[in-house]
């Protein structure tokens, strides 16, 4: 077997009296894409800082491909691909200029002029990094954590910014590298580029582990039936709507607005609780039955909304 991609066990870092991660456990095997998903401030970015090299930890081990980042970074840095969050570059640099600089410092890099066309960045090669539309900056950075042909790559929030075009490029390109045989590591807030992309998800809130599975396994719920969720208006008595429904059905506020009714769906569940709200002269609004998303897997453990 070969070793874990990423080992973190007991990981704590501290920022004076901020404990920015707080006792982390993350296991990633090779080849899988894993999403450390969670709300700003959760200890993402402290997290792959530490895993890159860049950072020290105050307690716990970390291991990148079987090394030490912060012992063994001169065998490790050639292995992994970095794009931090916000990227950054020399501002005068061409975006083809700067990808090919990185490009030559690799022994056996990809096709620049490829990797260009592929994240959409043929047309904008000769423009100047800090004339690059923001969404432009982080492809640029995306390319460059990957012409290196890295094992490993960590990618900060990679889509951040993007409009919905260039997210689905780079979601296509990541799709690609997995299917390689990359491993890849990324941090989001955004629980639809977890959903899409990932093999693994690790929830992480207040520099800890929540919840972690894959995301079929962290969507499922008892008996895996569907359930049906809405939002109103705040404070909708709950205790009525559950009288309105057949007996053993409960309806519960998750978070203000933010309703889930417990029991089995039908047709008649979904008439009883709209046409209850009807009576109040309240907008059931979002209603939805199935499977919970990951958002709803963060509010349920946390009672706090994943973008709050
Ligand atoms: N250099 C620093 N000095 C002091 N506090 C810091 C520093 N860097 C991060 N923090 C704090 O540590 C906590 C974790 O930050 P971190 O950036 O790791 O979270 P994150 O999950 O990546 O969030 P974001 O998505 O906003 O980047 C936050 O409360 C943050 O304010």
């Amino acid at each position: 077997m070969s070793t874990p991609a990423v080992e973190i066990t007991g990981l704590v870092k501290r920022y004076g009296s901020k404990t920015a991660v707080d006792g982390l456990d993350l296991k990633m095997d090779r080849g899988r894409l894993l999403a450390l998903l969670g709300p700003n401030g959760a200890g993402k970015t402290t997290t792959v800082e530490i895993c890159e090299g860049f950072l020290r930890p105050d307690a716990g081990t970390v291991r990148v491909l079987g090394l030490d980042p912060a012992r063994d970074g001169a065998a490790l840095k050639p292995r992994i691909g970095v794009m931090p969050q916000g990227g950054g570059a020399y501002p005068g640099v061409r975006a083809g200029e700067m990808l090919g600089l990185v490009a030559a410092c690799a022994a056996d890099p990809l096709d620049p002029a490829w990797l260009l066309d592929v994240l959409g960045l043929t047309a904008a090669r000769r423009t100047p990094f800090k004339r690059l539309s923001g969404g432009q900056q982080q492809r640029l950075s995306l390319a460059c954590a990957l012409v290196g042909r890295p094992e490993l790559v960590f990618l900060d929030e990679p889509t951040a910014g993007m409009d919905p075009q260039a997210r689905r490029l780079v979601w296509d390109l990541l799709g690609a590298l997995r299917a390689d045989g990359v491993s890849v590591l990324l941090t989001t807030h955004l629980m639809e580029e977890a959903e899409a992309l990932a093999d693994d998800v690790v929830i992480v809130d207040g520099g800890r582990v929540i919840a972690e599975g894959t995301p079929s396994a962290l969507t499922a719920e008892d008996g895996d039936a569907a359930q049906l969720r809405f939002k109103a208006r705040a404070g909708l008595d709950t205790a009525l709507l559950s009288a309105a429904l057949p007996e053993g059905y409960q309806v519960e506020e998750l978070v203000a607005g933010s309703y889930r009714v417990l029991g089995r769906v039908d047709p008649q569940v979904v008439s009883t609780v709209t046409s209850w709200c009807a009576q109040q002269g309240v907008l059931a609004e979002e209603l939805h039955v199935g499977r919970r998303d990951l958002e709803e897997v963060f509010l349920e453990l946390t009672g706090r909304e994943l973008r709050s």
